[in-house]
This record gives structure tokens, sequence and C-alpha cells, in this order.
């Protein structure tokens, strides 16, 4: 017997990456788009979805999980913004929906969720690293969710492994010279017209260097992520974040 599409709604759909998520999503056998809306619109024509994917904004991210929760709509998240604070609000709402699945993933692309691993991995045997991330210069958020996330894996990383952060000598430096600091995790964010969503890991040691990689030269590098995110959801009760566990790395 052939299972029914899974019914997907689209939030951002006007957007750089809701409007490559729509397309996907139309093309996908085993999903079917039955609303892609925007800022304004009425989300009226959501209700009759089973998943909603979000990419719109980290202001406006909160509003959108609230009603989507309390619609009983399962959401995939790529918008960025989510401090331990929202993460924990998200965690007691879901708690009154046993059912209901959210999965929020910083990165939706194969490539850089790799790139996130590799750096954990990495991180118990070079005490010093270095995040820099490149983005086109229409981003609203810095640094970006896939940066912060990466810092925060160094730093679970380091502190199983009873790692400190490497010495540093900076003493006198022009305001941002050494970039943000995310658990002490420098973070050093670029934005230029031409770039998509970049990212490099630097590791130093003794004699030696690691860096490691990642480059989304188009929006579809993210699609097959977001269209697994909405197959698996449904079957995900709770709170998922990090594509990472998804791909059961
Ligand atoms: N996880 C991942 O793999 C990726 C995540 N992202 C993240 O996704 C988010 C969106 O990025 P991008 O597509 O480039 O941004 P865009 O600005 O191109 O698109 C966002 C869209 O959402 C709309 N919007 C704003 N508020 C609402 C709302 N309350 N309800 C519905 N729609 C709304 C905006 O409308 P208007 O312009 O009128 O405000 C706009 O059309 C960012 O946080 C970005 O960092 C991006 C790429 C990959
Ligand atoms: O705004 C973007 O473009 C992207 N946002 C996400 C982030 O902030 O990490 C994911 C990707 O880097 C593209």
């Amino acid at each position: 017997m052939t299972e029914s599409p899974i019914r997907v709604g689209v939030l951002g759909a006007r957007g750089r990456m809701g409007a490559t998520v729509v397309k996907a999503v139309e093309g996908a056998a085993d999903q079917e788009l039955v609303a892609a809306l925007d800022a304004g619109d009425d989300f009226a024509p959501l209700e009759s979805a089973q998943v909603v994917v979000d990419f719109t904004h980290p202001d406006a991210v909160m509003d959108n999980l609230r009603w989507l929760i309390a619609h009983d709509l399962h959401a995939v998240v790529g918008t960025t913004g989510f401090s331990e604070e929202r993460l924990t609000e998200l965690r007691g709402l879901l708690a009154d929906k046993p059912q209901l699945g959210v999965l929020i993933a910083p990165n939706f692309a194969l490539g850089a969720v790799l790139a996130m691993r590799f750096a954990a991995q990495a991180a118990k045997f070079y005490a010093s690293a270095e995040i820099i991330e490149l983005h086109h210069n229409r981003k609203a958020d810095a640094p970006s969710g896939t940066a912060a996330h990466t810092a925060r894996m160094i730093a679970a990383a380091r502190a199983e492994a009873g790692v400190a952060p490497g010495p540093d000598a900076t003493t006198s430096e022009v305001d941002g010279a050494r970039g943000a600091s995310v658990e002490d995790v420098h973070v050093h964010s670029v934005r230029l017209p031409g770039l998509v969503a970049h990212e490099e890991i630097l590791f130093g040691g003794e004699g030696e260097t690691l860096t490691i990689r990642h480059d989304s030269l188009d929006r579809t590098s993210f699609m097959p992520g977001v269209l697994l995110g909405v197959r698996s959801v449904v079957s995900r009760p709770g709170l998922t974040v990090g594509l990472e566990n998804v791909l059961d790395l």
C-alpha cells in the first residue's frame, strides 16, 4: 500500500531559504506542499499541514513555534537565534504535547554537520581553536547559528576531556579584533556579497594547524537535510537540536 505524502507548510516562503524549500517540497514524491506563507499572512492554511518548516527571522521564530505547538503541528526549524532560554521554553511547551516533534537545525547541509562533528572530535587534541564564518551581507545575525553551535560543541568536548582553552597573550586590542567569544571559542564573522554560507574551524598545536572548512555554494545544499527533517520529525517526539541526531552520526 502506498503511504500518503506528508502534508507540509512553509513559513518564510518568499525568503531566500523558504522559496528554495517550497521548490524542494514540490519536487519530493513523499511530500505535499499545502501552505506557503510569509510575514503578514494569515496562518489558518497551516492547519491542514502535518509538518511546518520555518525559515523566517530570529525575532519571529518563537512566536511562530508557540502557534505551531498550540495547533499540534510538528516543526522543522532552520531559523537561527536559539538561546538556552528559548530551548528551555520549547521543552516546556512540548512537555504538554507528548506526540509532537520539533527539530531545530543550525545547519541542514550534510557537510556542515560533518564539519561540526569533526571539530568536536578534534577539540580534545587541540586546546586552541578559533572559528571564521563567512556569509552573504544580507544575513541578519552574527555570529551565525552554525558557528555558535560549533563553538558550543567544541566547548562541550573540551569540558568532557578536561581540556582548558589554550593560551592567548592578547592584552591590548581594538574592540572586536579577536572576534566574539562563544563559550571561550573566538568566532570571527565576515559578511560579503557573493558569499552564501561558509565556515572554517581552525585548531593550533605544537608546530601544526588543522583547518576544517565547509562551503555551501548554493541554497540547494540545505534541501536534502530539510526534506529528511520533515520525514523524521513526525516520528521523533520532543525537541531535537542538530541534524546530527537525525543522521545518527
Ligand atoms: N539551518 C540552516 O541550514 C539555514 C538557516 N538559515 C537561517 O534561516 C533564516 C532565514 O534566512 P533567509 O531565508 O536567508 O532570510 P530571508 O530574509 O531571505 O527570508 C526570511 C523570510 O521570512 C519572512 N518572515 C519574517 N517574519 C515572518 C513571520 N513571522 N512569519 C512568516 N514569515 C516571516 C521574511 O519576510 P520579510 O522580509 O517581509 O520580513 C522573509 O520573506 C535565518 O535565520 C538564517 O540564518 C539560512 C540558511 C540555512
Ligand atoms: O543566514 C544564512 O544564510 C545561514 N544561516 C545559518 C547560520 O546562521 O548558521 C546556516 C547557514 O550558515 C546559512
